[in-house]
Order: C-alpha cells, then structure tokens, then sequence
C-alpha cells in the first residue's frame, strides 16, 4: 500500500507532468490534483491552475480514519475468482480441510489455501499443542501476507473409548485370524507386537467374551475371546488398517453397548485444556465431538463468553452418537452449527440410517439457521489414489443437492496423497451441482419456520426472506448486506438465493466466522449508517477492483437500516473529490518515481465522475 508516499505538485514539475498527462487531465488543463498525504491519515488535495503556477493553491483535507477507511479485504482467491468467472458462478458450498502431517507445511496449507479452503481444521485427538499452534501461526501468516480469511476450527477429542497411539506407528495391520491384546495398561517402553492400549479405565471390566469389538466403526472387527486382568484377548474377524488412536465400539446382541459411554463427559478434562489453548489462540470455532445435550453447549458459550477476549467463538455440536440424534434439535438450537459427524456415527447406528440422518441434521440446521457441515469419508479412497469413486462423487453431489453450508476432508487432506486433488474434486462438484440447481430447479422453496426471538428480529427476517425472494423473481445479479454480527447475512443465506451474497462486515473475526456459511462471499470494509455512502462507496472499490461493472443488478439490505434497495450498479459512480483523490491515492503504486506516479493519477482522474464540482 501506497500511504508513506508523499506527492507534491511542484512549479518544476508542472510543465513535465502536464506533458505527461493523459486525456482527461489534457482536456481540462486548469485543473490539476495533486495528492498530498500528511500524517496523520488526512488527505490534502491541492488544486493549480495552470496560469498561475502554485501561486493559486487551495486545499482540503479530509481526515480518513483508519488505514482501513476506503479499503475492502476479500479473500485473494475468492477476488480471483469472481473476476474470472463472474461471481453469478462463484462457489457456494464452502470447504473444511482437516490439516494434518499431508498438509501443515506453509506451501501445503498455501495449495489448499488457493484450491478453496475456506476453513481449517485441526484435530485435538492427534498432535501435540505445540503442533497445533504452528499450524495456527501459519495459517494466520497466509491470510496477513497472502490476502485469505481462511478462519481455524479446532475439533475437540471428546471422551469416547478409543485406542493409544501406535508407539508411533502410523498404522499396524491386523489380518485374518490374528489374536490381539486390547489393554488399559500403559506399556513403558516399546508395545509388544500385536497390542493395543485402550483410554478408557473402565474397558477390561465391561466388555464381556463374546462381544464384537469394531475399530472406526467396523474398518476392522474383533471378537472377544478372553478376559485377563487389564488385558482384553480378541481375534481378528475383519481384517483392515488399524490407525492411530482409533474409535473403538463394543456391540452385543446386535447392538451397541453404551451405558458406560453415556456416563462419560462430553468435555474431558483435556478437552478443556484444549479449549482454553483454542481460546487463548483465537481460533474461530470449536467443534465438540460426541456432544449429548444442549446443555454441555451452554455450559461451553458462558465459559467461552467469560474467558475469551472478544467472546466470539462459534461452538459446533457434533452429531456423532445416538444421544445427540435424539436430541436433535435442541442441540441444534444451543450451538452455532452442526457437524454430521458419519464416521463415529456410522458406528453407533446401523450404517444404512446414515444417510437418512444427514438428510435429517442437514434439514433441521437450514431451518434453524445454524451452519451445517457434513463430514467423513466422502472421498476416502483418494488418501491413496488421485482419483475418486463414481459412488463418492454421488455422495458429494447428495450433500450439495442437500444445500449443506460446508463439506468436509479428514484423512483425505490430513494424510492422504492427493489433498490438493481431493479439494479439487469438491470444489468442481460443488459448482457443478450448484448450477444445475440454479438452471433446473430454480426457485425450490423450502418451508421456512419462524425464528426470531424479538420483533427487530423479524423485521430482519422478512427484509431477508423477502430480499432473497425478490432476488430469485428479478434475477438479480448480487445481494449485498451491511452488518455488523453477520445475522442478516446468515439469514439471507438461510434462504439460498441463485445469486451470490456480498456480505460487508466491518469486524475481521465475523468475516472469518462467515465463511462457514452458504453463498455468503464476506468482505470487511469500514462503513457508516448512511446506507447511500455505504453503497456508493462499496461500489466504487467493487469496481475498481473488477469484481462489479455498470449496469449489474444489486438488491442492498443492511442491519442499520431495516430497508431494501434495489439499483443498478451506475456507470460512473458520483464521488466527492475527497473520496475520489482518496481512492486514486490509494491505488498509486510504489515505485518511487514522481513521474510516473504522477501518470498513474493523470490516468486515473477524470473529473467528470465527481459529484461536486473541484475546488478552485
Ligand atoms: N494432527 C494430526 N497428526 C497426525 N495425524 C493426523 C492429524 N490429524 C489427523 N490425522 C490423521 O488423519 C486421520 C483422519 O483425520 P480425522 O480428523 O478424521 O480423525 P479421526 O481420528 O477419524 O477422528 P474424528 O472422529 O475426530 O474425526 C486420522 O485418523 C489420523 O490418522
Ligand atoms: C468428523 C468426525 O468426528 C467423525 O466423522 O466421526
Ligand atoms: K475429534
Ligand atoms: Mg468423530
């Protein structure tokens, strides 16, 4: 950015710049601007003519505020992509990376950074803090130097049985036939070959021989055969990959044992040591696996509200047991989103209702208004191969006809081979089934309760689902809406209009936490309750930038002003000379050279867009 450049339209430069000046300064050789920045952040414009030198200088200042004051931040990749693609085809499904050993090198999270990750996430089950913390780091250094609003999502462990962590291993094969120890023991040095620590205290004494032990809910099966001391016999009945740390369910009679499961916590004590790390790192989400009631969410918002620092942490309810399946949506009410978790829950119910589930959570969560994410094994077979199933780029499709907010990678992305392809494959499906939405469906309505809490509230709700609607009927080409907590964005979201919403935040954290969401492309840019200045001047940076041209259909709702507007984008957008000068100013581009300098602003200038005739 160009702001300790200093300019000075000196007489000794006069004659040289007007020779250098372009048509529209040629055209109107008694006026000349020069751009003064004094400290301070004020800009000072000084108008000569050219028949009396510098002698007939005048100025005005204009005190700007913050660096910030006529900037917009958007996502470098999302820039780009609306200018290539024009943004009615920009992506609406948003994308979860799960980082792991693949993919924590600054390059590796930069790749996923430019192939659509919106959101990363970082599992507290594996890894060190230490580790997790580097990841953060670099994740943040990408969004400062690079220009991404990648936001972090740390993923508690929760505390559900689960297997140790291989001594290191990253995995042990376990065949056919094969006798394994399943033990709550501690094994000091190296693990004797074929055993297998267990977290949980309790699991030597309530398994019983005969029993069907299933790792990651069946990849591999056991049987139990012998109880001795901590020390759980099982042989192997389903051969497959054991990996590190492993969910592990115990099934009898057909179905799942789950007394003592349910009287473990949601929140362990290390989970609350992660938290307290997530807090501390300001990571804009915490999942919480295994989540069984509304009330652990509660329980984690007032202590997130009382210890973080801006107290805007968005808490996601994983739906992974059958606790949290029966109670729905009170859980869903409680949380900020929801994740369908079908790797654990494809252990705790039979795998055909699995679909019918994610159907089920993906429905509720839209009509609640939380964001969804559907996880778990939707491109599995590519943590080896670089290419898909035909059935798992079905599943993806499903969960994009769904209208789910975000899709999910874990191993995938995490420690697989082709993390970068894998994204890819999401991010094609995803624009592909968005526009046989948008061209063969169009309009779809889904029944949309009512759920404001207070009059204000649905006021928003009617300017939203009115705004969408109206959007759909008059094709729009964009929503825009000013808000300052994101509730009217989510809410237009909510209603999954065929155009694109620009959402405008003025808070760096709500922009972050929008990417989550639906359709939503959120900008931060400083703005005031004057909605007309607003969209005056998100015009002009919109089009400066290219991300907007003359004539596009806009529909503007804001959480300001309770109001809709719909307008054309203008050809020449009226600016004040202050906000002209300041917006050339600020695209002026380091080089130095006061002549050149000086073309850029004879190039960008054209007094003809200004609202208020210049200063003599
Ligand atoms: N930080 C990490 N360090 C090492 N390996 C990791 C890390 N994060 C993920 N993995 C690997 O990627 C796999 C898939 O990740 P994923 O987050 O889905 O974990 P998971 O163990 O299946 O647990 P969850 O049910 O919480 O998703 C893990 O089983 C693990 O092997
Ligand atoms: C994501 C996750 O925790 C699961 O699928 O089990
Ligand atoms: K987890
Ligand atoms: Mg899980």
């Amino acid at each position: 950015m160009a702001h300790s450049l200093n300019f000075f339209l000196s007489t000794s430069t006069l004659p040289e710049f007007t020779h250098s000046c372009s048509k529209p300064m040629l055209h109107n050789p008694h006026r000349f601007f020069s751009l003064t920045k004094f400290p301070r952040k004020s800009v000072v414009l000084v108008s000569a003519s050219a028949d009396n030198g510098l002698g007939g200088l005048s100025a005005v200042t204009a005190d700007y505020g913050s660096d910030n004051g006529s900037t917009i931040e958007v996502d470098a990749v999302t820039e780009a992509e609306l200018k290539e693609n024009g943004f009615r085809s920009t992506r609406r499904t948003k994308l979860v990376c799960t980082i792991g050993p693949a993919t924590c090198g600054f390059e590796q999270l930069e790749a996923l950074a430019v192939g659509g990750m919106n959101v990363a996430r970082i599992n507290m089950c594996h890894g060190t803090r230490d580790w997790h913390k580097a990841v953060i780091q670099k994740v943040r250094r990408l969004n400062e130097e690079k220009g991404y609003a990648v936001a972090i999502m740390m993923d508690t462990e929760g505390s559900e049985i689960h297997m140790g962590d291989l001594g290191g291993a990253s995995s042990a094969k376990a065949e056919d036939g094969e006798v394994w120890t399943f033990s709550v023991r501690a094994y000091e040095a190296l693990r004797p070959e074929r055993c297998i620590t267990v977290n949980y205290d309790g699991f030597a004494e309530d398994v019983r021989v005969g029993d069907e032990l299933l790792v990651d809910g069946g990849m591999v099966r056991f049987e139990v055969i012998e109880k001795i001391g901590p020390d759980v016999k099982c042989l192997c009945t389903d051969p497959g990959l054991l990996l590190p740390r492993a969910n592990l369910t115990f099934w009898r009679g057909g179905s799942l044992v789950r007394e003592r499961n349910a009287m473990l916590p949601t929140i362990s004590s290390k989970d609350w040591l992660d938290i307290d790390f997530g807090i501390a790192q300001g990571v804009d989400f915490i999942a919480v696996s295994f989540v069984k009631s509304a009330e652990v969410i509660n329980h984690l918002k007032s202590y997130i509200k009382a210890r973080s620092r801006d107290g805007v942490i968005a808490v996601i309810s994983k739906i992974e047991s059958i606790d949290s399946l029966k109670n729905l949506e009170e859980i869903i009410q409680a949380s900020d989103g929801a994740m369908v978790a079908r790797g654990d829950l494809g252990a705790q119910i039979p795998l055909e209702q699995v679909p019918l589930a994610q159907q089920k959570i993906v429905e509720v969560c839209r009509q609640l208004n939380k964001p969804v994410i559907v996880a778990s094994q939707l491109l599995e077979s590519m943590i080896e191969y670089p290419t898909p199933t035909r059935a798992e780029v079905a599943d993806v499709s499903e969960a994009v006809r769904q209208r789910a907010d975000a899709l999910m990678l874990s191993g995938e992305s995490a420690m697989g081979q082709f993390p970068d392809k894998a994204l890819t494959v999401l991010r094609s499906v995803s624009l592909r089934i968005e526009k046989w939405w948008r061209e063969e469906k169009r309009h779809e309505v889904m029944d949309l309760p009512d759920i404001a809490s207070s009059f204000s509230d649905s006021i928003s709700e009617e300017i939203c689902n009115s705004a969408a609607k109206m959007a759909n009927n008059l094709e729009v080409d964009a929503l825009f809406v000013y808000t300052k907590n994101g509730h009217m964005a989510s809410l237009l979201s909510r209603s999954r209009p065929d155009c694109p919403i620009f959402a405008f935040t003025t808070d760096t954290l709500v922009r972050r936490r929008l990417n989550l969401q639906w359709g939503l492309i959120p900008f931060r840019l400083d703005f005031s309750d004057d909605m007309e200045t607003n969209v005056n001047k998100t015009f002009s940076l919109l089009k400066a930038r290219g991300m907007i041209k003359s004539g596009d259909l806009v529909i503007a709702v804001s959480d300001m002003l309770q109001s809709i507007q719909v307008m054309n984008v203008p050809s020449k957008p009226l600016r004040t000379m202050q906000q002209k000068a300041y917006e050339i100013y600020h695209d002026i581009p380091h080089t130095g050279c006061l002549k050149q300098n000086m073309d850029f602003i004879a190039r960008r200038f054209d007094p003809s867009d200004l609202r208020e005739s210049p200063i003599h």
